[in-house]
């Protein structure tokens, strides 16, 4: 099939988003700043989006509340039009498809630690790929059959026996068995090896260019990936810092990606230390904004973060960065 021209739809829309986890008693600690603050981004049909950023910086969260796993008022993300949160259709129906770097429900499910003499022993249950990909109900054979190849999996596998790698390519060949029409991902290839991750690069490039798909896309790792996105969005300190076209972000760095991105973070990271240099020569906390004493709810993987968020700083970068007078701050919410 060729490449079909899609008419322009905003499949993305977040406009002013706030939002700050809760704390034990469900609201916001008192006095804390919103670790997402005053952020806009409009994507299309078709369009492939890399979202960059330093650890912290916010990525997961934005891609959560894009995938409705975490509540914010519904004016403040729309996706396909509705809101993520409140209209439980849009994963449901596989419209809009979520995939983390978390092991996933069915991963947990089949390992349980029992306690056998005193010990913690993992038991498995033996599941083939084969049962997990075909169990997943209305799905197109044809759909189905391309995934199994891109992803190489061997139905026979026995998923308690195989690597990582090979267990993260029946996970994301699940959430992707659905044809969805606005795909999240948060750094899931890692674990792939070079020819995996490139094969499954283009079958998401395909899907769209041939289907209209939106892609966000959460990465720190940049091999292979020069070609592939459309646009590139970086956040910093949960603020919008950049929203352009890839062509733009060509033109202002003759760069390659990786290290027009390292260079990005270097003047993030340079600032931040000259900010608390500044605050320390003056009697203040080097680190603002500290969350001491509350508690994290919602996602107990992350039961630990509040303590190593001691470093989150309001405000946007006052520098710019590679390219200088292009840079687009949050203002620009239409990425071009
Ligand atoms: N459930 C939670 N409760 C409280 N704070 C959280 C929770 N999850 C994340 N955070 C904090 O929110 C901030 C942003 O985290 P997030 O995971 O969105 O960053 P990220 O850009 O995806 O980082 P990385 O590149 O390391 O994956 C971090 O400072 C983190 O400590």
């Amino acid at each position: 099939m060729g490449i079909v021209e899609q008419p322009r739809q905003p499949t993305i829309e977040i406009n002013g988003l706030r939002f700050t986890y809760p704390g034990i008693d469900g609201h916001p600690p008192p006095g804390s700043k919103p670790l997402i603050d005053d952020f806009s981004l409009t994507l299309n049909s078709g369009e492939r989006c890399l979202l960059v950023g330093s650890n912290g910086a916010g990525k997961t969260t934005i891609l959560k509340i894009l995938g409705g796993k975490h509540m914010v008022e519904p004016h403040m993300v729309r996706v396909l039009g509705r809101s993520a949160f409140h209209d439980t259709g849009l994963t449901a129906s596989g419209d809009l498809s979520y995939l983390g770097g978390e092991i996933c429900w069915w991963v947990v499910q089949w390992r349980r630690d029992v306690a056998f003499a005193g010990f913690e022993v993992p038991i498995q249950m033996d599941i083939s790929a084969e049962k997990m990909i075909f169990g997943v109900a209305g799905i197109h054979p044809d759909r189905r059959a391309e995934l199994i190849k891109v992803l190489d999996i061997d139905l026979s596998w026995r998923l308690h026996k195989v690597s990582d790698g090979q267990r993260r390519r029946v996970q994301i060949c699940m959430g992707l068995l659905r044809p969805f029409k606005v795909l999240l991902l948060d750094e899931i290839t890692v674990d792939l090896d070079v020819l995996a991750r490139a094969d499954l690069l283009k079958f998401l490039r395909k899907e769209c260019e041939e289907r209209g798909a939106t892609i966000i896309y959460a990465t720190h790792i940049f091999d292979g990936l020069e070609e592939w996105p459309t646009h590139m969005v970086y956040v910093a300190h949960g603020k919008l810092q950049l929203a352009m076209p890839m062509a733009k972000v060509k033109q202002i760095s003759n760069l390659s990606l990786m290290r027009t991105v390292e260079s990005w973070l270097r003047k993030e990271r340079d600032e931040d230390r000259r900010k608390r240099k500044e605050r320390k020569a003056s009697g203040l906390p080097e680190f603002e904004d500290r969350l001491e004493g509350t508690r994290v709810v919602g996602d107990p993987a992350r039961a630990g973060a509040q303590f190593t968020n001691n470093g989150w700083a309001a405000g946007r970068l006052h520098s710019t960065v590679a390219g200088e007078d292009n840079f687009q701050l949050s203002s620009n919410r239409v990425l071009r």
